[in-house]
C-alpha cells in the first residue's frame, strides 16, 4: 500500500514553544484518518503545514509521494481540504461559489455537477449559501474540497458546530468517502465517539508531539480486556484482589479488572468471583465485560504523555 500522507520529523515552533513537535506520522491510502488531541495540542498547526500555508523549522512532509517543501503547488494539487473558515460568498450560489474555485484550478464545468452529487447537494446548488443551513454549507465546503479528485482529503472537525442529525449525516458521508472516491481521509477532531465510529487509523496528538499511531481495530486488539465490578463494597474488593495479584484500579466510573492480550477472560473472570465472594464474602452484584474502546486508548496514550498530569 501507497502512502498517502507520510512526515518526518516535522516540527514548527512559535517563539520558543513547539506547536509541532517532530511529528513523523504515516497516513496509509484509502484510510480515514482520524486526527486526534485536546484544543492546542496542534492539529491545525500540522494541517497548516501538510497544506503549504506554514513552513517547517525542520522536518518534512510528502502528500501522495511530493515534498510539500520542495514542490508546494504540486503537492496541493493532490490535496483538498475543508478548514474551519470556508469563506463562501454569501450573496452567490452554491454553484457559483464552487465555480470560482473550478476556475482558478482551470477545471472543467462538469466537475461542478460531479463534486455536487457527491455530496448530495445538486439538489441546493442554485440556492444562495446565506440560505444554507450549516449542514449544508459543511458538505459545500466538502464539494469544493473535491474539486478537481485530489487523492487526499484534509478536512479539519468537519462536524463543527452540526446537530445530531447533521453530524449522524456526515458521518454516513465519511465512512463511504474512500469507497466511492478512491481518496484518503485525514480528518481531525476532538470527538473520540465520532473517530471511534469514522475512522480506520488514528493518529493522537498530545503537547505536539505524537503518542499514538496506528490501524484502529488493531490498537484496540492490543487492549487488555476490561471488566467492571460492581459492588457494595469497592475498597474492600480491590485490596482483596490485588492481594490475589489481579489488576485492579478504580476507574472514574467503576472499578476494573484488567486481563492482558492473550489471557482466559472467562476464566480469569470466574476466579476473581470466587475470591471476592467465596473467600473474600463480598457481595457482587456484576462482573460486566467492557467494550475495548477508543477512550482507553486515548486515555492510556495520554497518561504516557503526562504521567504528572493525570497522577
Ligand atoms: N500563529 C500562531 N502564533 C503563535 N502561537 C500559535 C499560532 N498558531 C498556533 N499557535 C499555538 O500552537 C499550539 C497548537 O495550536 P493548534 O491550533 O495547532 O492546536 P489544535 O490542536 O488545532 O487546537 P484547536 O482544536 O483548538 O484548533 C497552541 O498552543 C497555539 O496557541
Amino acid at each position: 500500500m501507497h502512502t498517502a500522507i507520510e512526515t518526518q520529523g516535522l516540527t514548527r515552533r512559535f517563539g520558543q514553544r513547539a506547536a509541532v513537535d517532530a511529528v513523523s506520522m504515516t497516513v496509509p491510502e484509502r484510510s480515514i484518518y482520524g486526527f486526534l488531541g485536546r484544543n492546542g495540542a496542534g492539529k491545525t498547526t500540522t494541517i497548516k503545514l501538510l497544506l503549504g500555508l506554514l513552513q517547517a523549522d525542520a522536518g518534512r512532509a510528502r502528500i501522495a509521494g511530493i515534498d510539500v517543501a520542495a514542490d508546494r503547488i504540486g503537492a496541493a494539487r493532490k490535496v483538498g481540504a475543508l478548514l474551519e473558515a470556508q469563506g463562501f460568498y454569501p450573496h452567490l450560489g452554491g454553484r457559483e461559489n464552487l465555480d470560482l474555485t473550478r476556475r482558478l484550478l482551470g477545471l472543467p464545468r462538469r466537475e461542478i455537477d460531479r463534486v455536487l452529487e457527491v455530496t448530495e447537494m445538486t439538489a441546493h446548488g442554485g440556492r444562495r449559501v446565506a440560505d444554507y443551513s450549516l449542514g449544508m454549507r459543511q458538505r459545500l465546503g466538502l464539494a469544493r474540497a473535491m474539486l478537481g479528485a485530489p487523492p487526499v482529503l484534509i478536512l479539519d472537525e468537519p462536524t463543527n458546530g452540526l446537530d445530531p442529525e447533521g453530524i449522524a449525516d456526515m458521518r454516513g458521508f465519511l465512512r463511504e468517502l474512500p469507497a466511492r472516491s478512491g481518496a484518503t481521509v485525514l480528518l481531525s477532531s476532538h470527538l473520540l465517539g465520532e473517530i471511534e465510529q469514522t475512522a480506520t487509523h488514528i493518529g493522537i496528538l498530545s503537547h505536539g508531539r505524537l503518542v499514538l499511531e496506528g490501524a484502529l481495530a488493531e490498537l484496540k486488539a492490543g487492549l487488555a480486556t476490561e471488566v467492571a465490578i460492581e459492588t457494595d463494597t469497592p475498597e474492600r474488593a480491590l485490596l482483596l484482589a490485588r492481594e490475589h495479584g489481579f489488576d485492579v484500579e478504580q476507574a472514574d466510573d467503576a472499578l476494573v479488572a484488567r486481563f492482558a492480550a492473550g489471557e482466559d477472560v472467562r476464566d480469569a473472570t470466574a476466579t476473581l468471583n470466587r475470591v471476592l465472594c467465596i473467600a473474600g464474602g463480598i457481595r457482587i452484584h456484576a462482573l460486566a465485560p467492557r467494550r475495548r474502546s477508543l477512550e482507553t486508548l486515548y486515555r492510556n496514550a495520554a497518561k504516557v504523555a503526562e504521567p504528572a498530569a493525570l497522577a
